[in-house]
C-alpha cells in the first residue's frame, strides 16, 4: 500500500467538556500521534500557549490564512489549515484533530475515508459543566458557552455522521482508553 494511502486523521468531535484534547494528548502521548494545531480568534486560556495548544489569531490575521474549513464557535473563529495537516502526516501516518462537529462534517466530506471520526459524549450533560469548571475555565466564560447554539448543537452527533463516526461515551477514563486502544489497533491493521 502506498504512503498516500495510508494517511488517517482521527478527528474527534463532541461536545464541549466531553475530553476531546485529552483524547487527542493521550493519542499523541501514547502512539506518537502528532495533533494538527489549528487556529482561532479567542484568547488563551490559563496555561495555553501559543502554537502548542493553537495559532493564536487576531481577525486580520485570521483572513490571510489557507485553510480547510473555518466555523464561528461561540462568537470567535476557528480553523484549520492545509499547511498543518500535511506537517503532522509527514511525522505519523495516523494523526489527530479536535474540531467542532461542524468541521468533523466538513473534514468527512473533504477526505471521505482518510478521516476517521470520533465522536465523544458523556451521559449526563450537567458532568460537562462540572469539568470545565474543574479545568479552571472562567464563569463568566463558561456560562457564556454554555448559551451558545453551538454547544447546544455539539451535544448530538450530525445526522450525516451517524454510520460514520466511532461513539464513544467518555464517563470513565479508563474505560475510554480501552476503546482508544481497541479502535487505534484496528486503525494500525488497516493501514499495514
Ligand atoms: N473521563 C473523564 N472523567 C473525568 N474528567 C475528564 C474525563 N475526560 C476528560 N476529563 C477532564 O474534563 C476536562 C475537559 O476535558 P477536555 O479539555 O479534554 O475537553 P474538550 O472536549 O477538549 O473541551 P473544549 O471543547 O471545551 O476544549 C479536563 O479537565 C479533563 O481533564
Ligand atoms: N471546525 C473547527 N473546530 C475547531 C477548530 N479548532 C477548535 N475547534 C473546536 O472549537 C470548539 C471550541 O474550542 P475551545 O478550544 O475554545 O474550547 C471545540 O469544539 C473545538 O473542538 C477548527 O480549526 N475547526
Amino acid at each position: 500500500m502506498g504512503l498516500e494511502s495510508m494517511k488517517r486523521v482521527l478527528v474527534i468531535t463532541g461536545a464541549t467538556g466531553a475530553g476531546k484534547t485529552t483524547v487527542s494528548n493521550y493519542l499523541e502521548e501514547k502512539y506518537d500521534m502528532p495533533k494538527v494545531i489549528t487556529h482561532t480568534t479567542r484568547a488563551p486560556r490559563p496555561g495555553e500557549t501559543d502554537d502548542v495548544d493553537y495559532h493564536f489569531e487576531t481577525k486580520s490575521s485570521m483572513e490571510q490564512l489557507h485553510l480547510l474549513e473555518k466555523v464561528e464557535y461561540d462568537h470567535h473563529q476557528y480553523g484549520s489549515s492545509y499547511e498543518a495537516l500535511d506537517q503532522a502526516w509527514e511525522k505519523n501516518s495516523l494523526i489527530t484533530i479536535v474540531l467542532d462537529t461542524k468541521g468533523a462534517q466538513t473534514y468527512y466530506e473533504q477526505l471521505g475515508e482518510k478521516a476517521v471520526i470520533i465522536f465523544l459524549t458523556v451521559s449526563h450533560s450537567k458532568s460537562l459543566v462540572s469539568r470545565l469548571t474543574r479545568r479552571g475555565d472562567q464563569i463568566s466564560a463558561l456560562e457564556q458557552r454554555i448559551k451558545s447554539e453551538e454547544y447546544q448543537r455539539d451535544l448530538q452527533l450530525p445526522k450525516s455522521l451517524n454510520n460514520v463516526a466511532h461513539l464513544i461515551v467518555n464517563d470513565h477514563w479508563e474505560e475510554t482508553k480501552e476503546k482508544l486502544d481497541k479502535l487505534v489497533a484496528s486503525l494500525s491493521n488497516e493501514v499495514k
